[in-house]
């Protein structure tokens, strides 16, 4: 069947959801073309179905394809930025990499090596996990495009800076401890938004502390109020390289129930998009939107919570990128 496009601004759009009705076909985000239907793309959308890190609900491994499916009410124009990503940067979703989920050393490999190929020629990712444990990899890569150790907003219920569990040290639960480990997070300007739920022990907020994070709680957002948040996330990123990792949890069980270790007394899918948008002009560099459990979900409402991030990240995304020139430049060329 002849694909009917959108093409303005000499993108390659989504599918024309006038003349194909949204729910036919098979799923791309947002009906966007293949990576392998464009010639270059500044930002691709790509899946990680793994999920062979998590500690409590497995089946975040079928997270990508329930936000794709998710992702077919969107459409081209963003009001809250004023942009339609997809006319003025190519957009384009990559497929899955295929990770082994038996082997959570070779698949930490395999995401990292994705994703560095993925980005050789300037573009810039956002991806749908999966489960935390993906973030590792792909800061791994994000700090090896960026020349320098990147900064990081991290939006989740959990700290994920935890050591190990069961004795492994690569689980959803630790890839920022890890990260911080490996020097690839520029700790000046590293923080966690939406941290909510019973710890260990006092040990994990001192040890978190001790790494450099920074600490907005779901219940400062409540207080404090998007605005004044925004001010303070932006005064520490400043002009550095960003990197955003949205766990879903980070959302109210409430407008997010299909993930896999839910917490009582989260943000709002409305406050989680306000802060974000509340992030645009930075050096945003890549970003992932992980921890969606289809399973769990009702109405497919974490899907679409999901879909809506990842296309504010797009935006975002686009939003920063000189339209058609590869996305090379680095703070000190702006
Ligand atoms: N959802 C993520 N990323 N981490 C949750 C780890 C919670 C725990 O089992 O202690
Ligand atoms: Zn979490
Ligand atoms: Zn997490």
């Amino acid at each position: 069947m002849e694909e009917l496009r959108v093409t303005s601004g000499g993108q390659l759009g989504p599918i024309d959801s006038s003349r194909v009705p949204r729910y036919a076909g098979a799923a791309t985000f947002a009906r966007l073309p293949r990576l392998d239907q464009v010639e270059h793309a500044e930002v691709a959308v790509v899946g990680v179905p793994f999920d062979s890190g998590v500690s409590y609900r497995p089946g975040a491994r079928f997270g990508g394809n329930a936000i794709r499916e998710a992702s077919r009410l969107l459409r081209p124009y963003n009001p809250a930025l004023d942009v339609s990503p997809f006319e003025r940067v190519q957009v384009a979703d990559a497929g899955d990499m295929a990770v082994n989920p038996f082997n959570i050393g070779e698949a930490i490999e395999t995401v990292q090596q994705n994703a560095l190929d993925l980005t050789a020629n300037g573009t810039r990712l956002v991806t749908l996990g999966g489960d935390h444990t993906i973030a590792l990899p792909l800061l791994r890569a994000a700090t090896e495009r960026a020349g320098s150790p990147v900064a990081m907003l991290h939006f989740d219920a959990h700290l994920d800076t935890w050591d190990t569990y069961f004795g492994a040290e690569y689980t959803h639960g630790t890839p920022f401890r890890r990260a911080v480990e490996e020097g690839i997070l520029d700790t000046e300007a590293i923080s966690h938004v939406g941290t909510r739920g019973p710890l260990y022990g006092v040990r994990d907020l001192e040890d978190d502390r001790r790494f450099g994070f920074g600490i907005v709680t779901s219940s400062d957002v409540y207080r404090k109020g998007v605005d004044e948040i925004v001010d303070q996330l932006r005064s520490r990123i400043g002009s550095r390289p960003l990197y955003v990792s949205v766990d879903i949890d980070v959302l109210d069980p409430a407008h997010a129930p299909g993930t896999g270790t839910p917490e009582a007394g989260g943000i709002t899918s409305r406050e989680l998009l306000e802060i974000l948008r509340g992030l645009r002009g930075l050096n945003l560099v890549g970003a992932d939107v992980v921890e969606v459990a289809p399973a769990y979900d009702h109405a497919e409402m974490t899907g679409v919570a999901a879909s809506h991030v990842a296309y504010d990240l797009v935006t975002l995304l686009a939003d920063t990128l000189t339209p058609g020139t590869p996305a090379t430049t680095t703070p000190e060329d702006q």
